[in-house]
């Protein structure tokens, strides 16, 4: 992987990136730009190179130079939140900065960070008294501590239940909106890509077969319901997912409300 200079330039640029893992061919000729402060989403089913490609972004991988260039830094966030169980909230969170020097540095800005998420209350607990939600959130700010210019996320909601999900949505366009930072979250939930993303990529076997751009972008977005709908068919097209013929049998379902 290497870095882009040129001023601006997109955050990320991949050109004809392949990876293989012995004769399996898992990433095909990818083709990818991702503007500085974009939020993109990389949709595709199980096993069709969402995270491989994540890791190539993420330097986490060995990756040429030609085919992969990152300007400024990176960070992850994954499914699990992979947190040390012997070290504080707080320095989970300061030993991505260990680059750092000054220790008082790291402690402030840990500190500062667990506060944007809502952690407060939790600096100097262990991970193992966190909830789940909670221990997404500390993932959150040790991606986020070291002020990426590309935040990665990994599935990050997925093993969540529904209503923390949502708060975690929310959560995240905040902090994308504060940071100015560009985002790119890999997913299997079509509606979490739709409420999250400017731009939908569908993965299918290890190829980028589709892409989505979803107008008006985020700052300012209200897409009517037919439109959602409309572009939610078109994902569960993409991912060939055919919608269930209606019950034949069933009677319509009438209005209680109406007088
Ligand atoms: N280190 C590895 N060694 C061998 N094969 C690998 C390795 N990493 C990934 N693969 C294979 O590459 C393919 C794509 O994996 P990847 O994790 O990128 O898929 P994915 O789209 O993220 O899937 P999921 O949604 O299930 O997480 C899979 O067939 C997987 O078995």
């Amino acid at each position: 992987m290497a870095s882009l200079t040129t001023t601006g330039a997109p955050v990320a640029r991949v050109r004809g990136h392949h990876r293989s893992f012995g004769e399996t061919h898992v990433l095909r000729s990818i083709d990818l730009d991702i503007a500085p402060g974009e939020f993109v989403a990389l949709l595709g089913r199980s096993g069709c190179g969402k995270s491989t490609l994540l890791r190539s972004l993420s330097g986490l991988d060995p990756t040429p130079t030609e085919e992969v260039e990152v300007a400024g830094r990176t960070s992850v966030a994954f499914q699990e939140p992979r947190l040390l169980p012997w070290r504080r909230v707080h320095e989970n969170v300061e030993l991505a900065l260990l680059n750092s020097p000054e220790r008082r540095q790291r402690e402030e800005l840990a500190r500062r960070t667990l506060v944007e998420v809502g952690l407060e209350e939790k600096l100097d607990v262990w991970p193992l008294q966190l909830s789940g939600g909670q221990a997404q959130r500390v993932s959150l700010a040790r991606a986020l501590v070291s002020s990426p210019d590309l935040l990665l996320l990994d599935e990050p909601f997925s093993a969540l239940d529904a209503l923390t999900r949502i708060d975690m949505h929310q959560l995240v366009i905040e902090l994308w909106r504060r940071h100015a930072m560009a985002v790119l979250i890999v997913t299997h939930d079509v509606d979490e890509a739709i409420a999250l993303a400017d731009r939908v990529l569908v993965m299918d076997s290890g190829r980028i077969a589709r892409e989505w751009s979803i107008e008006p972008r985020r700052d300012d977005r209200d897409l009517s319901k037919p439109e959602i709908a409309r572009i939610r068919a078109e994902l569960l097209d993409a991912l060939g997912v055919r919608p269930t013929p209606p019950n034949p049998n069933r009677e319509p379902v009438r209005d209680q409300g109406a007088a």
